[in-house]
């Protein structure tokens, strides 16, 4: 089966410093990939390479669909409404927006302006908008971080639910070993400086908007 990530990166540098080195990293369609690794290591900077963020790299990226990302805070525009954060981010229709809330039961709040939403619901409205996009690669920055721990259950099952919808490459940052254990098919470590992938482990118990379609890319 064709990956739907593919990624023979070279070096990605923050102004005059190398974050990361060379490394190989292949997602197939279906599974979940947890990235783990120190505080400051590079993963995030992984993920905006891959999610088009990043431009200062070398090497090769081939994304087959579209890939979308959950940050680690919502990142909404304050002045439209939950729908419209929808709508005019991923191009979706209002139909397809109210389904997504739906999904992450926030109908109620489609007319609501994120101010008026908890931090809970802004990250399910966040949730809501990355798969409103249809994407075919998902990456998660830390997505349930400092949610208190019914929350961050609440966010899983319905990340769960709405992964088994549909058969999406995501790639999950995280440095919770439960959350990993829980949810990834598979995991990565990055360590050093510049980071490489030191360690991977299959894990035997679990199995924005960007939108890029068909996306070949390299950068030397
Ligand atoms: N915009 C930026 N300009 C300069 N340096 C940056 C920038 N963003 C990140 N860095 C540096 O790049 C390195 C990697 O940062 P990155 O955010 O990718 O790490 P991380 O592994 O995601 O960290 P954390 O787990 O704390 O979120 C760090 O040393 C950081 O200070």
């Amino acid at each position: 089966m064709t990956a739907a990530v593919c990624l023979r990166l070279e070096q990605a540098h923050h102004g005059a410093s190398q974050v990361l080195g060379p490394m190989a990293l292949d997602v197939a369609p279906g599974e979940t990939l947890a990235l783990t690794g120190p505080s400051g290591v590079g993963k995030t900077t992984l993920l905006r390479v891959i999610a088009g963020l990043h431009r200062r790299w070398q090497g090769s990226l081939v994304l087959p669909g579209r890939v979308a990302m959950v940050f680690q805070e919502p990142v909404l525009m304050p002045w439209r409404s939950a729908l419209h954060n929808i709508t005019l981010t991923t191009g979706c229709s209002d139909a397809a927006a109210l389904k997504a809330l739906s999904a992450v039961d926030l109908a109620d709040k489609a007319q609501a302006y994120p101010g008026a939403l908890s931090l809970g619901q802004q990250r399910r409205l966040s949730l809501a908008r990355a798969f409103a996009a249809e994407p075919e690669v998902l990456l998660m920055d830390e997505p349930f971080v400092s949610l208190d721990p019914a929350l961050a259950d609440e966010m899983m099952i319905l990340f769960e639910t709405l992964r088994a919808a549909r058969p999406l490459a995501t790639i999950l940052v995280s440095h919770a070993p439960a959350e990993v254990a829980r949810l990834a098919d598979r995991s990565l470590r990055l360590e050093g400086a510049p980071a490489r992938i030191v360690a991977t482990d299959q894990n035997s118990g679990a199995y924005f908007q960007l939108s890029a379609s068909g996306v070949t890319s390299s950068r030397s």
